[in-house]
């Protein structure tokens, strides 16, 4: 039998994570344990951030994240910050360096709890999303759902915040629109070979906007950390905000983005703690940590 891996039930603004830990440990976190965890409304997640030992020099952890249909991801912000919150708590440590499949990033808690992350650099190049073909001008992506004369979606913003996002600008109300009937299908449509994330994104304010993210691999969610990046970004270099934003998520509460000159985008927001447990990584199956237990 395998033995048992810690974990922490945490969320990211409403963002539901697990933050497994996997250090020091030579087995990972299968794609059958992240289902069967997502399967289970105890411990149902949208992501997995598995922290293992570092693979490079300079980096303190690897972090491999799951969705909540095993797929892996590149990036996942809200996750991220739910890392730093569980690796400050055990080690006292306020500055961290990960590595993921999509490369290095640095974090930050600061003294009034909140997280910075910085997510990298964005990309809006047709083969770095990527789409399946390519559009000299994004704003012509033929992409669009409902009637073909008067579509409810259409002509996204595309980038790439390591993980691919499509961002639809609406001028309603973000709740008027049927994510959960529309966002499976631009998630999986063929533009996409690697699916992508979809955002609806109502810009209120030129440092203000409202989103709601359908997340590849995971479906509707409370916030989407790089989806608030992707939008950001898409905002300002379409001239629709500065870049500098608050991103007012689904679950409520906001996350604050800044595309900084040196084109890193930094997010900043909390991350919380709900309950402990022991895992199996091969299996998923699980229990509770015993509240107040010595
Ligand atoms: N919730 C995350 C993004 C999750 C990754 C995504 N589903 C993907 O497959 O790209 C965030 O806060 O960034």
């Amino acid at each position: 039998m395998t033995k048992m891996a810690p974990f922490a039930k945490m969320n990211g603004l409403g963002n539901d994570i697990i933050v497994a830990d996997m250090r020091g440990r030579a087995d990972t976190v299968t794609p059958a344990a992240a289902i069967a965890l997502a399967a289970d409304p105890a411990t149902h997640f949208d992501q997995i951030m598995a922290i293992y030992d570092p693979r490079t020099n300079g980096t303190d952890n690897y972090i491999a994240i799951l969705n909540s249909d095993g797929s892996m991801a590149q990036a996942c912000g809200n996750g991220t910050r739910c890392v730093v919150q569980a690796l400050n708590a055990d080690t006292g440590r306020a500055r961290f360096t990960f590595e993921t499949i999509a490369g290095i990033l640095n974090a930050e808690q600061h003294a009034d709890g909140l997280i910075s992350v910085d997510m990298g650099t964005p990309h809006f190049e047709w083969e770095a999303i990527p789409l399946a073909e390519e559009f000299r001008d994004t704003r012509m992506i033929e992409l669009q759902v409902g009637p073909i004369d008067a579509p409810v979606l259409h002509s996204p913003s595309v980038a790439s915040m390591g993980n691919p996002h499509a961002i639809f600008w609406v001028d309603k109300d973000v709740w008027a629109y049927e994510l959960d009937k529309f966002g499976p299908l631009l998630e999986n449509h063929p533009i996409f070979p690697e699916r992508a994330n979809i955002t609806i994104a109502r810009v209120t304010a030129p440092d203000a906007m409202i989103i709601r993210t359908w997340e590849r691999g995971a479906g509707l969610t409370g916030a989407c950390g790089s989806a608030a990046c992707a939008a950001a970004v898409s905002a300002a270099r379409t001239r629709r905000t500065g870049r500098s934003v608050a991103v007012t998520v689904p679950a409520g509460g906001e996350l604050h983005i800044e595309w900084r000159d040196d084109d890193h985008v930094v997010m900043t927001g909390p991350a919380e703690w709900e309950f402990s447990g022991t895992f199996d990584p091969t299996t998923g199956a699980w229990q509770r940590d015993l509240e107040g237990a010595a």
